[in-house]
């Protein structure tokens, strides 16, 4: 390695020959499905009269075609993930001297003090400041979109258990940097330097208290809020800004010691942006756009970390290693962000719900840095300001000072911001008429006649493609250390409501007119494109997977058959595509440390999210569309409820959710069962097995993929079991599905 090399990447090239070699050899095989498709319709409309196409009818033909087709479409956009996967290393060790490293602001968004605890967002908070970079060049934000009081008062106590803390951290080098993880840990026992034992027992002295504060005066106030007031406050109100340092702690004659050690301490900023009924606050899009407005004149780093409340940082590194391709100048004045992957420090190992997204972040995301960069995942990144602000890439800014407003609102001090983002000690600022300004920044009319929320920052996957298509690059960085872990989800409840969120959410790019399929920019390659379009588009996967889920049982179910003979040559592409996807999935599972059963739960809960998360948010997207509807953003629930945690940690479903959620799935699964009983027995009776053998088998996996569910309906009896009346209610679904299916397919 040269000395000066601050960051190194390689291409993984058997892996890349490996996946394009599948994907060719199964478009190859994929080739004579479609022929016997389309032949079936073309001796269908010229009335020849093969054998199998009397007992077939059209129209589920044609559905599990028009299946068929849908799924091989998404299936060949998702291949570009497969294309060219790429891995990077950072160097940090290489980077130039403190006083040279850039300025970074962080940015923590928080929404809901019941589902995201305070003490937790603070624990984030605490971590982000103990990041290892110098704290004159740190700034920490901290938006609050359910303007809490115990929010800004529990800041206080964290800025004051963060001077014993980053001290602490620094003398020791601790590690995780999140509090809360490191005395989970109870490390004492294990030291034996004495020096160590007695600071280990004063942080824990202070680590008690400060969290005592914090409690006590939720304690004070109700630890549960009284909601209907709260949500009043919460969407009504004048912004909020107030810098945490010494002189506002001191006025609390509550607040302990501050800073003994008189440490530089990083910059702590309590935004709340103004809400107002008649204003729509676009949720955590538009807060990121409120910080970054308000850190623009405040701090103004050129690079910014956006962080979830509940993401903490696990290890202090991150932003060192992000800056090894921000100082590189043959990189830098090209990359828009560096992404970190989203890892879970809750996840156990059966994780029936796939919350930690397995595949994502060894496979999915080396393989779209490979074209261009990997997708903005919303949180764990680090963006560089000019990008956000929309700078051409190539032009150095716009001087035209009537353009400048007519894109970043009336402010002079914002405008003066931007041609100072560069400058290393831009120092930070909190005399009152920059708050005041900041203030002014954070209400909800400066957005009105300005580009901000048109152009600007929306949402992840949607900023990360406007960026690309510009042209800019992005970073995957996956050290073997998480950088950052924040909760996943642990019941099938929140799995639920986040997919739909998701769906909807991507699904807005997908059906807008940027969908990536169509919208051409010559910054983004073909590939980049394909990425883009599966990301958008997949929730759409709903049709195909609702087709094998209900009509191939269906048909079973009534003797219909919808796969060749197995004597038939045409049964080896269908069974040949079928082994080898599943041989695929199961080694990709392997090679990301999972097991057989992480491939089972992986098939299992596509399909159920296909047959509700996806469906709702589709509709979710299109209502939307149509304004009959509009879109929410209900945040995951944060909160550990021991009892929830139980059945998750179990490896055990909890199908504690509304009936909108298990009718489908258990619909379906009734479907499978009743068919494959039904079918079997005719198979056996007619000795049709040559014929129904695909369907029978087809049917046997799904129920062996949907044992939790049926474990669920027949033998469990617990409380978070499939209860009696979703049960029967799904049976009703199941028999007005078979005899529609019956007038439909039989009584023709
Ligand atoms: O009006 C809102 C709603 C949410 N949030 C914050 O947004 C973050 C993400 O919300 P969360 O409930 O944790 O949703 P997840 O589904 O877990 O989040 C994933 O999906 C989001 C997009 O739906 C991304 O923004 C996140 O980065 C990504 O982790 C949290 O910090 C919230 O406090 C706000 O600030 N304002
Ligand atoms: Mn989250």
């Amino acid at each position: 390695m040269e000395k000066s090399k601050l960051h190194g990447w390689h291409v993984h090239k058997v892996r890349a020959f490996l996946n394009r070699s599948y994907t060719l050899l199964h478009i190859l095989s994929t080739a004579p499905i479609f022929y016997l498709r389309a032949a079936y319709f073309y001796d269908h409309t010229n009335n020849n009269t093969g054998d199998i196409y009397n007992v077939v009818p059209l129209l589920p033909w044609l559905m599990v075609f028009v299946g068929e087709v849908i799924f091989f479409f998404s299936w060949i956009l998702k291949q570009s993930y497969y294309w060219r996967p790429l891995t990077r290393t950072a160097y940090p060790e290489n980077l130039p001297v403190d006083e040279q490293l850039p300025k970074i602001d962080v940015f923590v968004c928080t929404v809901d003090p019941n589902k995201e605890p305070t003490l937790d967002v603070m624990n984030t908070v605490i971590s982000a400041m103990s990041l290892d970079y110098p704290a004159d060049k740190l700034s920490v934000y901290v938006s609050d979109d359910g303007a809490a009081a115990v929010t800004l008062d529990a800041m206080k106590h964290a800025w004051v258990f963060a001077t014993w803390w980053l001290p602490f951290c620094k003398r020791h080098n601790i590690l995780p940097i999140s509090p809360k993880a490191f005395f989970q840990q109870h490390l004492q026992q294990q030291s034996h330097n004495t020096h160590f034992i007695q600071d280990y027992k004063l942080l824990t002295e202070k680590y008690e208290e400060y969290e005592d504060r914090v409690r006590s005066w939720k304690e004070r106030r109700g630890d549960k809020y009284d909601s209907k007031a709260n949500k009043r406050s919460a969407q009504d109100h004048s912004p909020i800004i107030q810098v945490i340092n010494e002189s506002f702690v001191r006025d609390d004659d509550n607040a302990a010691t501050t800073n003994p050690e008189n440490i530089k301490m990083p910059f702590l900023v309590y935004v709340a942006r103004e809400k107002r009924h008649s204003h729509h606050h676009h949720f955590k899009a538009g807060a990121l756009n409120v910080l970054q407005r308000v850190s623009s004149i405040l701090s103004n780093a050129p690079y910014i970390l956006v962080l979830d409340c509940d993401m903490y940082c696990n290890d202090s590194n991150s932003a060192r290693q992000a800056m090894c391709f921000y100082v590189d100048p043959e990189i830098n004045r090209s990359i828009a962000w560096v992404q970190y992957p989203q890892k879970f420090h809750n996840i156990n190992e059966q994780d029936v719900y796939d919350s930690q997204m397995r595949a994502s972040w060894p496979i999915i995301y080396p393989g779209t840095d490979g074209i261009q960069g990997p997708i903005l995942s919303g949180t764990n990144f680090y963006i560089n300001r000019k990008a956000l602000y929309g700078f051409n890439i190539s032009a150095a800014g716009n001087d035209n000072i009537d353009e400048l407003r007519h894109t970043f609102g009336s402010s002079n001090l914002l405008i003066k911001s931007l041609t100072q983002i560069n400058e290393p000690n831009y120092p930070s600022k909190f005399s009152s008429d920059y708050l005041q300004e900041a203030e002014f920044l954070a209400t909800c009319v400066y957005e009105e006649d300005t580009q901000w929320g048109k152009k600007a920052m929306v949402e992840d996957v949607m900023t990360g493609f406007i960026l690309h298509s510009q042209g800019w690059k992005s970073v995957y960085l996956n050290p073997p250390r998480p950088q950052f872990l924040g909760s996943a989800t642990m019941n099938l409840n929140e799995a639920f409501i986040q997919y739909c969120r998701w769906s909807a959410g991507l699904l807005q790019l997908g059906l807008s007119k940027y969908c990536p399929l169509f919208h051409t920019s010559p910054g983004m390659p073909i590939l980049q494109r394909l990425i883009y379009s599966w990301a958008a588009l997949f929730p759409l996967d709903f049709l195909p997977i609702s087709c094998f889920a209900i009509i191939q049982p269906l048909c079973f179910f009534y003797g219909i058959p919808l796969y060749p003979k197995v004597s038939d040559p045409f049964f080896i592409p269908f069974a040949f595509v079928f082994i080898s996807s599943q041989l695929k999935h199961l080694c990709e599972a392997f090679f990301c440390g999972g097991s057989v059963n992480a491939w089972l739960n992986e098939q299992r809960i596509v399909v159920i999210k296909g047959l509700t998360s996806y469906v709702y948010g589709t509709l979710d997207c299109v209502m939307g569309k149509l304004g009959i509807r509009e879109t929410s953003f209900m945040p995951t629930n944060k909160a550990r409820d021991d009892d929830t945690s139980t059945w998750y940690l179990n490896g055990k479903y909890d199908f504690r959710t509304s009936n909108m959620f298990l009718v489908p799935i258990v619909t379906a699964v009734i479907l499978n069962l009743s068919s494959f009983v039904v079918g079997v027995a005719r198979a056996i009776v007619s000795q049709s097995w040559d014929t129904l053998f695909a369907q029978a088998f087809f049917s046997f996996y799904m129920l062996i993929i949907s044992l939790p569910v049926i474990e669920g309906m027949l033998l469990r009896k617990d409380k978070a079991c499939i209860p009696l009346q979703t049960t029967l209610k799904s049976i009703l679904l199941s028999c007005f599905v078979l005899s529609l299916g019956y007038l439909i397919l039989v009584r023709r």
